[in-house]
């Protein structure tokens, strides 16, 4: 199969579909890899050592997609990517459709197949392709707050891990999974008060027997989130309905009863976000304030740190490219449901059932196209 890899072009995003040794991998399986010229340089990874690891080196974007039988990305397609996906081409990224009804609707008239990282699903209810930059994002989220509590960001001035005779900063993280867990463990490192909110009893318990009363869980309800927000210096929003877009868990009202200077960072912006003031931000300009409240709301946050989170998307990536590589997608996808759960787009029909619903499209099962 030729595989194509461009060079991601959103905002400040310098992470790369494939590092030179995942194309070492598929060469070495009589493979082809076409990748995009300087893709990979701003991270270190040279043009020389794709072309070591046998890579195709290319000069522009078009050559990619023009050629490539399958793209490997990270960011969801902009408009311009749409622009040059064909009828039968396979595209595997990260996506996030529901909130995006122009990204959906470009793929649907593209005619690719386009699978997504983040619905793939695993044996223990996990999802193992959004599971490594949860873990990134989530770690993250506790550095960009911190830096957004200094004065001079907007901040209210306070030190998450306080000093001796100085309470610490009260930090509160609604959803308990792969970001909230990170986000908990950077926090309580550094000596914060933490409090995660999940509406799962099952998660709860499991970060209560894992971390013990340096961490306090509580039950999501309206009234908890309401109540812990408004006593918080730093949220963090780390929700998620797999597929779907996130709930608006937080009120613009909510924000005025809100400390002065408090700070919202919302992760779960690549789903449409969960604070009801939360508009996707860029690393270039990662904040703004609402009712004195600082928002950071960037859409693709491991991309500030696009060296680390390259290598740890791609290792987790890398086992189903192969598949779809050395088997065609028909058959890798029918060979392992929980890899069929990331065709989100498939010629025109929306395979994904939470995107088709909060988008009005008409729902097509991917075990039906697949036929
Ligand atoms: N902005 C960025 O750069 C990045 C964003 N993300 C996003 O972060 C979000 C969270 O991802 P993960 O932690 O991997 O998901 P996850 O599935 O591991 O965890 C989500 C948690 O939210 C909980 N939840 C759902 N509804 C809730 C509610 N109403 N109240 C309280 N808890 C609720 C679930 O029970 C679950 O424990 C996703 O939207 C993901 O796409 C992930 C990586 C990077
Ligand atoms: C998950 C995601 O959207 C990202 O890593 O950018
Ligand atoms: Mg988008």
């Amino acid at each position: 199969m030729i595989i194509g890899v461009p060079k991601e072009i959103k905002n400040h995003e310098y992470r790369i579909g494939m590092t030179p040794a995942g194309v070492r991998e598929l060469v070495q399986r009589g493979h082809q890899v076409l990748v995009q010229r300087d893709g990979g340089t701003a991270i270190g990874l040279t043009n020389e050592l794709y072309q070591i690891a046998g890579a195709t080196l290319v000069n522009t974007p078009e050559e990619v997609y023009s050629n490539a039988e399958m793209v490997v990305k990270v960011k969801e397609p902009q408009p311009s990517e749409c622009a040059m996906l064909r009828p039968g081409q396979l595209l595997f990224t990260y996506l996030h459709l529901a909130p995006d009804p122009e990204q959906t609707e470009q793929l649907v008239a593209s005619g690719a197949i386009a699978i997504a990282y983040e619905t793939v699903t695993d044996d223990h209810g996990g999802l193992p392709l959004l599971a490594p930059m949860s873990e990134v994002a989530g770690r993250m989220a506790i550095q960009a707050g911190a830096h957004s509590l200094e004065k001079a960001q907007g901040g209210n001035g306070t030190l998450l891990g306080g000093v001796p005779g100085v309470q610490p900063g009260k930090v509160v993280v609604i959803g308990g999974g792969v970001v909230g867990e990170n986000a908990a463990r950077m926090a309580m490192g550094l000596g914060a008060d933490v409090t995660v909110l999940d509406r799962s009893i099952d998660r709860l318990k499991a970060l209560d027997n894992h971390y013990g009363p340096q961490l306090k869980t509580l039950y999501s309800t309206v009234e908890s989130i309401e109540s812990s927000v408004c006593e918080a210096d730093l949220v963090i929003g780390a929700v998620l309905v797999p597929g779907a877009a996130a709930p608006k868990l937080v009120k613009r009202e909510t924000l005025t009863q809100m400390k002065n200077g408090s700070v919202l960072v919302d992760v779960a912006i690549d789903q449409g976000g969960c604070f009801e003031t939360s508009k996707a931000t860029t690393h270039q300009e990662p904040t703004y304030t609402i009712e004195g409240v600082v928002h950071y709301c960037v859409a693709n946050m491991p991309g500030g740190v696009a060296r680390t989170a390259t290598f740890a998307l791609t290792n987790a990536t890398l086992p189903y490219v192969i598949a779809l590589a050395n088997k065609g997608y028909q058959q890798a996808l029918t060979d392992d449901h929980h890899f069929c759960n990331g065709l989100n787009v498939f010629k025109g029909q929306v395979t994904c059932e939470p995107v088709a619903h909060d988008l009005g499209y008409q729902y097509v099962p991917a075990a039906d196209v697949l036929q």
